[in-house]
């Protein structure tokens, strides 16, 4: 049987990337700092998913156990024994995984292993690339020359709205419907195992910038905007009128860039939005805007789901004023129990909200898109909303 290690065993990671490749045959075992998930994966070595439909179809996926990431040794070990790495830990946290991966990989080159994919499915541009340098900072320069023939970090781009999960059994877990799993199979050694149900391409850049600017921008803006009126939850987010019709217009603002760019269809690009719209009002589904909100610094960083398609968009003579709407709704996100909306906070306490806004998004502060943001964010005083 072939063999998948998969770090991060949360709600991508049980709902989406685990249960795609136990569906194709793989032995899934999960990485995790949870002990609470690792110890219950151990014990039962399977676990349930639910659709968010009207029939809540269930599965239960089998062949799954899980190690502490904590133990470096059988971390290493799984690592070495691997058919396949996958991650879902978060873009932020790859830092910290790259350690045990390079010992993992030093092990395989040691021993003469096959060939490895190392594939990061996070919410980000290059989330393979970036565990690549991480984990290369980990080898010397003879196993880097040497992983670079036997070790590929496939970028890609992965979409499954996953909400926070409420059950009983802190296993189950609730998955809308819809996914997409696409991998850039330029950087891949040949005679690769399909994975069922994954998207293999030549060109991972378009799909990237699709997904990342069309659903993540969507979703994000949602939860910005919803946030700042004092909404709980992106489905009442998107039941407000004037919310849903900010959000369609900053993805009308990505859409005509990404159309110009990639010379997408028109039609089908509309078509997407659209079925994106659906799919955040989806009544099967509750999910919180401090969930989807979560990270607002990662979130208004230069090359995430906001600052990238706005600049790209303005040098394409598109006025992105609504996604500079979401970037000073982004600003005023308090939500004290998100460390980084913490930290935003206190800059813009600190320096003042223009000065964090280019801190963090490194736009100048005498960009035309800065003045945007700064027009909308005086505009948007916690009083006088939308
Ligand atoms: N939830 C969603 O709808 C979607 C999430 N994503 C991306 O998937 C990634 C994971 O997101 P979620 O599953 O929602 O988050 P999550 O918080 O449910 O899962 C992350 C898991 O990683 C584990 N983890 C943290 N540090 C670790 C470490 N050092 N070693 C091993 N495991 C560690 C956590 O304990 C947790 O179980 C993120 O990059 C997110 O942007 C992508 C598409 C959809
Ligand atoms: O960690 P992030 O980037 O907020 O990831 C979660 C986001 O990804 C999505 O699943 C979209 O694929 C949304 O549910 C959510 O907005």
């Amino acid at each position: 049987m072939m063999r998948a290690v998969h770090f991060g065993a949360g709600n991508i990671g049980r709902g989406f990337i685990g249960l795609l490749l136990s569906d194709s045959g793989y032995e899934v075992t999960f990485v995790d700092v949870n002990e609470t998930l690792v110890g219950l994966l151990r014990e039962r070595r399977e676990y349930t998913v639910s659709l968010a439909n009207e029939s809540q179809d269930t599965v239960t996926v089998r062949g799954v156990t899980a190690i502490s990431g904590n133990d470096a040794e059988q971390v290493a070990a799984a690592v070495a024994g691997a058919d396949l790495v996958t991650t879902a830990v978060g873009v932020n946290i790859l830092k910290f995984i790259a350690g045990n991966i390079a010992s993992g990989i030093r092990r395989r080159l040691a021993a003469g292993a096959a060939p490895l994919h190392i594939i990061a499915c996070e919410n980000a541009i290059g989330g393979s690339t970036q565990l690549k340098e991480h984990v290369y900072s980990h080898l010397n320069e003879e196993e880097r020359q040497q992983a670079d023939s036997r070790v590929a970090f496939p970028d890609a781009a992965v979409d499954r709205i996953v909400p926070l999960q409420h059950h009983e059994d802190p296993l189950h877990v609730t998955v809308e419907p819809f996914y997409e799993w696409v991998v850039d199979r330029s950087s891949m050694f040949e005679g690769f195992e399909p994975v069922k149900g994954v998207h293999y391409v030549q060109q991972l850049e378009p799909y990237i910038e699709r997904k990342l600017f069309t659903v993540n921008t969507g979703h994000c803006s949602a939860a910005y905007l919803g946030y700042l009126q004092g909404i709980a939850t992106i489905q009442e987010a998107m039941a407000d009128e004037a919310i849903a019709r900010h959000v369609r217009e900053a993805l009308d603002e990505t859409g005509k860039m990404l159309v110009y760019k990639y010379s997408f269809n028109a039609e089908e690009h509309t078509s997407y939005i659209a079925k994106i719209m659906e799919r955040f009002r989806n009544p099967y589904l509750t999910d919180e805007v401090v969930r989807v909100g979560r990270s607002p610094i990662r979130k208004l960083s230069p090359n995430d789901r906001l600052v990238r398609p706005a600049l790209q968009a303005f040098a394409g003579g598109i006025e992105p004023v609504r996604l500079a709407g979401v970037m000073a709704a982004a600003l005023r996100f308090d939500y004290a129990d998100d460390p980084e909306a913490a930290e935003l906070q206190a800059a813009v306490k600190e320096l003042g909200a223009g000065a964090a806004l280019t801190r963090y998004t490194s736009i100048p502060e005498d960009h035309p898109v800065h003045e945007m943001v700064m027009k909308q964010y005086s505009a948007w005083k916690p009083s006088n909303t939308l």
